[in-house]
């Protein structure tokens, strides 16, 4: 049966005395899977932020994994969520083996030093890198793959220790056309299954929704738009409002494509 593994009630972030995040109430099942889209600046990262404990908000109450932020030792909850992002790719050393780069996740951190790992956790991280389309990379330095390949390097790493929450933020950017189909098809494979966890993952392109992506939150100005089942919130009208300008949405066989009306 689904649990909740998020739940946000009139959450608010003020940074300057300007709310970045402004009284969003919302909420993610352990098997839905959500895409967050909004225009540069609307507040996506800072959400993300709270989900995966690293931000409290200024206001309101956010429960995560079902443990309230401000009365939950964080450092307990961060290893049952993942977390790929660019800022965390950054922390990566370069020199690292792709390997190296997905088994540090056990003891969460970046950089192998003395740990010593035990057999089970390198049979999974070599699973989890052929789940990724890395077998044959684990040798490799993480700075000598390509910007799809490290991708995917970064996912795996948030994946490795089976997280109850696996947070993505924008994991297609930067990717060219192939490299990014390429993403969206193991994301649509990885979400689909029913034995992922719930995902969250924010994007600026709904040509990056993944198949199985079941809900949609479209946020503007730190407010939410529209939350739902993503048929419902994600539409032309709704697309439409959260950026600003006029835009027709189309879907086929589960992709979706934009452009201004
Ligand atoms: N520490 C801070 N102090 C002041 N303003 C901040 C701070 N952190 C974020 N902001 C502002 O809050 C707003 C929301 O930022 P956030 O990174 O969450 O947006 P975003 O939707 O992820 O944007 P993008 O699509 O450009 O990545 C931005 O205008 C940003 O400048």
């Amino acid at each position: 049966m689904a649990s909740t593994v998020l739940q946000f009630h009139d959450v608010s972030v003020i940074r300057d005395g300007n709310p970045i995040l402004d009284s969003v109430t919302w909420s993610v099942d352990s098997d839905q899977r959500w895409v967050i889209l909004g225009p540069n600046g609307a507040g996506k990262t800072t959400l993300l932020q709270i989900a995966a404990a690293a931000m409290h908000p200024s206001k309101g109450t956010a429960d995560v994994l079902q443990e309230a932020l401000g009365k939950v030792d964080v450092f307990e909850l961060r290893p049952m969520i993942g977390f790929a992002s660019t800022a965390m790719a950054r922390k990566i050393p370069k020199n690292e083996t792709v390997l190296d780069v997905v088994l540090t996740a056990a003891y969460s951190v970046t950089g192998r030093w003395n740990e010593e790992y035990e057999e089970i956790d390198l049979r999974r991280a070599q699973r989890v890198l052929t789940e990724w389309g890395l077998e044959g990379f684990a040798e490799r330095r993480f700075g000598s793959l390509s910007d799809g390949e490290q991708k995917r390097v970064q996912i795996a790493r948030s994946v490795m220790t089976d997280p109850e929450l696996l947070l993505l933020d924008e994991p297609a950017a930067s990717l060219d056309l192939g490299a990014r189909e390429e993403l969206v098809g193991l994301l649509g494979g990885y979400a689909s299954s029913p034995s992922s966890p719930a995902i969250v993952m924010v994007t600026h392109h709904v040509e990056e929704i993944p198949q199985g992506f079941t809900h949609a939150l479209l946020l503007s100005g730190g407010k939410v738009v529209t939350a739902g089942p993503l048929t419902e919130a994600l539409t032309s009208e709704s697309l439409s409002d959260t950026f600003g300008l006029s835009i027709d949405l189309s879907e086929a066989d589960g992709r979706f494509a934009a452009r201004a009306a």
